[in-house]
């Protein structure tokens, strides 16, 4: 005789948190700026919870929306980092609080700033009429948009060197590895309000054989990550624009098709490089298209960065 089964047949277990649980019934956009993809969420009052691993869910591509990260637009009333601008920025009424594919926060994107400031005109929150700017908080201070003809341009503030006086005078002040380099190479570390290592390659043939499905060694290791650009200078700057070719490795993301603040780094590094009579103005290409990259003085005595680019969105929904 058999014993009757009491136990139920093994099942594949349900994974937790599978869904999108603390955004259910919220309206979500998606958009991209070069090919760099964000999910977009509109909470005014700062009332959503967004822990690291309900972003990485949202943001996974295969589960998920997919996105190498998440906005939020969020009125910077409602947040404390938000509120410390106002005092000198009152007109900074939106802030981008910006999460990364995994769920990490950073300070600053400048691929993304284009795209939220897109979302807030699309979504009715703002308007920027032609030839006038908006401002927008971020964690790494308060950001100017203005409209071009094929999309925005910030001003980013000024680049620092993120190792002052050892990348001034050596010209790098890191090593990186990386799949696809025979040899470790000398590296500057640049800020943008978030940090950057950038690396210069001679030949374009290399760029394109870089492995970069596993993050580069950076050496010293930057406490905090760093975003890893790969450089190569284009040939002749007749019209007075410099042009470089870059692929980018991104703290908390991986390989992205674009990286607005790190075309502003290998710009500036290129720029230092080349020393005296390098260009002001240049392109960056990178695998998801152009932006544009421009060196101006400023009012505050600094040089500050210009970065220009599209930012289109694509789909609108709600969160199951
Ligand atoms: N793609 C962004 C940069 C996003 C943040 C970065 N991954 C970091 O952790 O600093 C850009 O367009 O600038």
């Amino acid at each position: 005789m058999t014993t009757p089964r009491t136990t139920p047949a093994p099942t594949a277990p349900a994974p937790a948190d599978a869904r999108c649980g603390e955004l259910a019934g919220r309206a979500f956009t998606k958009g991209h700026g070069t090919g760099n993809d964000f999910v977009l969420v509109t909470d005014p009052r700062a009332e959503l919870e967004l822990d690291p691993g309900l972003v990485a869910r949202v943001c996974d591509r295969h589960r998920g929306l997919g996105g190498d990260g998440l906005i939020r637009a969020v009125r910077s009333e409602a947040l404390p980092e938000g509120r410390e601008l106002l005092g000198a920025a009152p007109d900074a009424e939106w802030f981008m609080d910006y999460r990364n594919n995994d769920g990490s926060v950073a300070e600053m994107c400048g691929n993304g700033v284009r795209v939220f400031v897109q979302h807030l005109v699309e979504e009715g929150l703002v308007t920027v009429p032609e030839g006038e700017v908006l401002r927008i908080g971020t964690r790494a201070g308060v950001r100017t948009v203005g409209r071009t003809r094929s999309g925005w341009a910030v001003d980013m503030g000024p680049w620092t060197f993120l190792d002052g006086e050892a990348a001034r005078s050596r010209g790098s002040d890191a090593v990186v590895s990386a799949g696809g380099l025979q040899v470790p190479r000398p590296a500057l570390s640049i800020g943008m309000g978030n940090p950057h290592t950038v690396v210069a390659l001679a030949e374009g043939e290399k760029l394109d054989q870089l492995e970069l499905t596993t993050a580069p060694v950076v050496r010293p290791e930057p406490g905090d990550g760093t975003n890893v650009e790969f450089v190569v200078p284009g040939d002749g700057d007749d019209d007075g624009v410099g042009r470089v070719r870059m692929r980018v490795h991104e703290r908390g993301v991986g390989e992205t098709q674009s990286c607005g603040t790190g075309a502003c780094a290998a710009a500036a590094a290129t720029r230092f490089w080349g020393g005296a009579g390098a260009p002001d103005q240049w392109l960056v290409e990178v695998p998801g298209g152009t932006v544009s990259v421009t060196f101006v003085p400023a009012p505050d005595g600094a040089e500050h960065v210009v970065l220009a680019g599209p930012a289109e969105l694509v789909a609108r929904g709600t969160f199951a």
